[in-house]
C-alpha cells in the first residue's frame, strides 16, 4: 500500500474475496481505477475487471447475508467482514444502471482501510454534487413524474448521499418564479423531472436569475449574457424529452440521475428571442416556424391526450399542408469548423465545441460585439413549410437522429434549416428522413445553414407595417379565398420555442456559446450497438493466451466460481 504526500491513496493491492473466490483486487489512484482479477495464472477467456472511480457510485460496508455467512467457507472463518462498491454500468444505447460488487476479508482493518480509501477516492471527486434542488412537474408527459423520481432517483441519490430539496410544482411557471427566489448559492445544482418545458422553466429561471443579479437587461438583443454556472439535470418525464435524449443518447431516468451524481458537465448553446427590443424567450432545442410551430399549437389544445397527442396533431397539419411567405436574414457561423452536411457528429468532449468556444472568445476579445454586427447577413424570401433552427441535433425517439444529426451542443451556432414550399409527397420523403439514415438535406427543396444569429419577418407582418392603413387586408379571411385548394396561409403561423408557443411571429435570434451547463456529458463514442452490448465500465478484457497444462480449455472464469479457494 503506498500513500501520496497529500495522503491520497496511491495504489491499494489486496487479496480478497468476491463469493467463493479470492481475487487480487487494486485500487489504483494514479489511473483512477478499482480493478478485480483472478490471481491464478490466466488462461483463454479470463476476465479482468476493472471501473473507472469517476463511475463509483458509492461505498458501503456491508452485512454478509444468512446464507453467505452459513456457506461452509465461512463458518471455518469466524466472522468476514466485507463492504459493497456500487457503480456505474453501462449497457446498450448509452443506457446506465447501477450494479454493485461485494468484497469480503476475515481483517476488519483491512476492510476499514479499504473503505476508508475509497470513501476518500469519492470525496475528491470535487465536479459530484452534495446538494440539489429538484422541481417536479406531476402532470409532464404521462404524469409519471413524482413516481418517476421517487421510485428510480431519490433512491439512487440517497444512495450517493446527496441531500434534496423537492418543490413539487403547482403552476406552470412555478419553478421559474421559485429560482428567482431561493438562496440558489446553497445548491450544487437544479434538477427538473418533466420534459422539454419544464427544462426550459428552470433554464428560463437560472438565466434571468443570473443576469437581474448582474444587471444585464435581457431586453437589449445585443446584450452580453452572463454564463449560469450551476448546473440543470434533466429526469425525463415529458412527451418528447429532446434535450435529456440529444445530451445523454436516451430518455431513460436512471441514466439521467447516473449522469447526475458522478458529476458529469456538459455546456450548452441557448439562443435568445426577441421581438422589438423585447425578450420573448431563450430556446436550446427546436425553435421552429411553420410545421413544428402549428403541430404545437394544434397539439396544445389535446394535453389530455398525452404524448400521442403530437402524432395526433403531426397527422392533422401534415394533412392541412400550409406554407408561409416570409424574408429570413441570418449571420452565417464562420467562427466554427463544422458544417451541417458534416458526417462527423457532436460527441462527448467533441473537438468542435471546444475549438468554437476558443475562436469565439478571441474574436470578441479582439473585436468585441460591435464587430459582429457589422458582419455580412445573407436574406432569403421565400414561401416556407417549416423554418427550423436547432441549436442541437434534436434528436429524440421519434426520430433518433434528429432534425439536424450533425449540429453541435456547444460550438456556439444554430443549424437553420428551410424547408420550401413542396408537394405533399415531397414533404413526407423529408419527414420520413427523420425517423431513417437517408440524409434529410439532400432535397432541392430544402436548404440548412449554420449560423450565429437570423432574422424573421413574415410577409404579413411586412404588408401590414407597409401599409398599416390598407384595411382591404384585414378584411381577407384567414386563408386565401380566391385559392382555396392552393395552401396559401396569409394568416401567420406561430413560433414553436422549446415546445412553448411565442406570441409574435417576427424574431430576432442570438446564439450564445455555452450560456448553460448540463449534468450531462454529450453522446458517448461507443456507438456501434454490437460492441456496445459488449462492452461495459467493468471492461471485461479477456486474456486470450494459451491455457497452461492441466486446465480444461473451455474452463470458463463463470465455472471457475464455483471452486472453493
Ligand atoms: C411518416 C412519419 C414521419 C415522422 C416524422 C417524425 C419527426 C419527428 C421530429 C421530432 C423533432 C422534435 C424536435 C423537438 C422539439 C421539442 O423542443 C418540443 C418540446 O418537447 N417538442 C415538440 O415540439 C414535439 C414535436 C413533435 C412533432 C411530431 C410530428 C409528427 C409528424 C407526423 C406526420 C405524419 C404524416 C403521416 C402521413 C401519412
Ligand atoms: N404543476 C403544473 N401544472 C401545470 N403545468 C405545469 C406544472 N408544472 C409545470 N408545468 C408546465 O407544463 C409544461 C409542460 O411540461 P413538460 O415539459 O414537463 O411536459 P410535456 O410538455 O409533456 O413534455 P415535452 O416538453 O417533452 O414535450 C411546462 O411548460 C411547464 O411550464
Ligand atoms: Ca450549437
Amino acid at each position: 500500500m503506498e500513500q501520496l504526500p497529500c495522503g491520497r491513496w496511491l495504489r491499494l493491492v489486496s487479496s480478497l474475496g468476491m463469493g467463493q473466490r479470492a481475487w487480487e483486487v487494486t485500487l489504483d489512484g494514479e489511473r483512477g481505477r478499482l480493478a478485480w482479477s483472478d490471481p491464478r495464472p490466466p488462461r483463454r477467456g479470463d476476465e479482468n475487471c476493472f471501473v473507472p472511480t469517476s463511475e463509483i457510485i458509492a461505498v458501503e460496508e456491508t452485512e454478509l447475508n444468512k446464507k453467505q455467512r452459513n456457506s461452509g467457507k465461512w463458518q471455518k472463518m469466524g466472522k468476514p467482514h466485507a463492504f459493497t462498491v456500487y457503480y456505474v454500468k453501462k449497457a446498450r444505447n448509452h443506457r446506465w444502471r447501477c450494479s454493485d460488487v461485494t468484497f469480503w476479508c476475515a481483517d476488519e482493518h483491512l476492510c476499514n482501510q479499504w473503505i476508508q480509501a475509497l470513501k476518500e477516492l469519492l470525496e475528491m471527486q470535487k465536479s459530484r454534487p452534495k446538494q440539489l434542488l429538484v422541481y417536479i412537474n406531476p402532470y409532464g408527459g404521462k404524469r409519471q413524474g413524482k413516481r418517476i423520481y421517487e421510485q428510480k432517483v431519490a433512491p439512487l441519490f440517497s444512495l450517493a448521499s446527496i441531500s434534496t430539496d423537492v418543490v413539487i410544482t403547482e403552476h406552470a411557471n412555478h419553478a421559474k418564479d421559485n429560482l428567482f427566489e431561493v438562496n440558489i448559492n446553497k445548491y450544487d445544482g437544479v434538477v427538473c423531472v418533466g420534459g422539454d418545458g419544464m427544462f426550459s422553466e428552470v433554464m428560463h429561471g437560472l438565466i434571468g436569475r443570473m443576469q437581474k443579479d448582474s444587471g444585464i437587461d435581457q431586453n437589449n438583443p445585443k446584450a452580453p449574457l452572463v454564463q449560469c454556472n450551476i448546473r440543470i439535470g434533466i429526469i425525463p418525464a415529458g412527451s418528447t424529452d429532446c434535450i435529456c435524449y440529444s445530451t445523454i443518447g436516451i430518455s431513460d431516468p436512471v441514466t439521467s440521475a447516473l449522469h447526475i451524481i458522478v458529476g458529469d458537465c456538459q455546456p450548452l448553446d441557448v439562443c435568445s428571442v426577441h421581438h422589438n427590443n423585447t425578450f420573448l424567450k431563450y430556446c436550446v432545442s427546436l425553435l421552429g416556424y411553420g410545421f413544428y410551430g402549428d403541430v404545437l399549437k394544434d397539439s396544445e389544445k389535446k394535453r389530455w391526450m398525452g404524448p400521442m397527442r403530437y402524432d395526433y396533431s403531426g397527422f392533422k397539419t401534415f394533412l392541412t399542408h400550409h406554407y408561409y411567405e416570409g424574408t429570413i436574414s441570418f449571420q452565417p457561423a464562420k467562427h466554427t469548423l463544422g458544417s451541417p452536411r458534416d458526417k462527423y457528429t457532436c460527441r462527448t468532449g467533441c473537438y468542435i465545441c471546444k475549438k468554437s468556444e476558443q475562436q469565439l472568445a478571441q474574436q470578441r476579445k479582439q473585436c468585441g460585439l460591435k464587430h459582429e454586427e457589422e458582419e455580412e447577413w445573407k436574406i432569403i424570401k421565400g414561401k416556407f413549410l417549416a423554418i427550423n433552427a436547432v441549436n442541437m441535433r434534436c434528436a429524440c425517439p421519434r426520430s433518433p437522429k434528429g432534425l439536424s444529426p450533425a449540429a453541435h451542443l456547444a460550438d456556439g451556432s444554430a443549424d437553420l434549416i428551410l424547408v420550401r414550399k413542396c408537394s405533399r409527397l415531397d414533404f413526407l420523403r423529408y419527414l420520413v428522413r427523420h425517423t431513417n439514415q437517408d440524409d434529410q438535406f439532400d432535397f432541392s427543396f430544402v436548404d440548412v445553414h449554420r449560423v450565429k444569429s437570423f432574422q424573421f419577418t413574415s410577409k404579413l407582418s411586412e404588408d401590414n407595417e407597409s401599409n398599416v392603413t390598407d384595411m382591404g387586408k384585414k378584411r381577407f379571411g384567414q386563408f386565401c379565398r380566391d385559392h382555396p385548394a392552393c395552401c396559401c396561409n396569409i394568416a401567420n403561423s406561430t413560433w414553436n420555442c422549446d415546445g412553448e408557443t411565442l406570441e409574435s411571429s417576427a424574431v430576432e435570434v442570438r446564439v450564445h456559446c455555452q450560456l448553460v451547463k448540463l449534468f450531462a456529458r454529450g453522446i458517448e463514442e461507443t456507438c456501434k450497438d454490437e460492441a456496445a452490448s459488449r462492452q461495459s465500465s467493468v471492461e471485461q478484457l479477456t486474456v486470450d493466451i494459451v491455457p497452461p497444462m492441466g486446465r480444461r480449455k473451455n474452463e470458463s472464469s463463470r465455472n471457475l466460481s464455483k471452486y472453493a479457494f
